[in-house]
């Protein structure tokens, strides 16, 4: 399985967001790190088929972003997804495997063990207003795994996770991993430094840096900041 992303850009009046960028990804875990406003929503909706490129393509074995084909195959997690604070936990993700065309029959079982993997069991018939930041989370990364998807798409999936939550992230995403293309955003270095085999960073629509964990040697903080030539802590 082989994700192509060639030379594609993506222009907002006079903001490039994405300039030229040239990718090549098989199965692991990216992990897509830069600043605010580096550009790295704008790649992932493209990536997703939401938003159309300006130039370039997207393509998996052959399949082009927005096919149907591809889309069935592709879970999202934007930075805000929308959910209904009225639904409970289960009813949510029943809604969801509807829309993603999961047969009923299926559906049920598929929910609940969304509602397993991501911790939330015993929430399952809460509404969701009653959930923590972290639980709205992790019902969105549910939401984004409940077609099985070969490429999961994250935007800042950790943002909101305390410690725990974290550990339990970073363990499922090893196992989502292993077979299926798996790319996430942040700009908090640590969360990429225990969670991704690759690295990728991006500056101002560009893609300025692409390396293995290993390539990226033992301090990733300092290699970012020398990248990035801004202080700590940037976001
Ligand atoms: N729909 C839009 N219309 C106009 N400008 C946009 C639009 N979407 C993004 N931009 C601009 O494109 C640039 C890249 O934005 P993008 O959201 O992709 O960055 P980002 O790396 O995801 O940032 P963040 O970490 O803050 O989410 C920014 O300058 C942003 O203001």
């Amino acid at each position: 399985m082989e994700l192509l992303i060639n030379r594609v850009s993506k222009q907002f009046r006079n903001k490039i967001a994405v300039d030229n960028i040239s990718l090549n990804l098989t199965p692991g875990v990216y992990g897509l790190l830069g600043a605010n406003g580096a550009g790295k929503t704008t790649l992932m909706r493209i990536i997703c088929g939401i938003l159309t490129p300006d130039r370039g393509t997207i393509t998996l074995d052959g399949k082009e972003a927005g096919e149907e084909e591809y889309r069935e195959i592709l879970g999202y997690l934007p930075q805000d997804f929308g959910y209904y604070p009225e639904f409970t936990g289960m009813d949510f993700l029943m809604y969801l495997a509807a829309l993603k065309g999961i047969p009923k029959s299926t559906a049920k079982k598929r929910c609940l063990e969304m509602i397993e993997l991501t911790g939330l069991k015993g929430m399952e018939k809460k509404k969701i207003k009653t959930y923590s930041g972290g639980m709205i989370r992790r019902l969105g990364i549910a939401q984004a795994l409940i077609n099985r998807p070969r490429i999961l798409v994250l935007d800042e999936p950790t943002a909101g996770l305390d410690p725990k939550e974290r550990v339990r992230f970073r363990e499922m995403i090893a196992r989502q991993g292993e077979n299926n293309i798996v790319l996430l955003s942040t700009h908090i270095v640590s969360d990429v430094e225990q969670i991704a085999d690759k690295i990728l960073m991006m500056k101002e629509g560009q893609l300025i840096f692409e390396g293995t964990r290993q390539e990226t040697g033992s301090d990733l903080e300092k290699l970012y900041l020398e990248k990035f030539g801004e202080v700590k802590g940037c976001e």
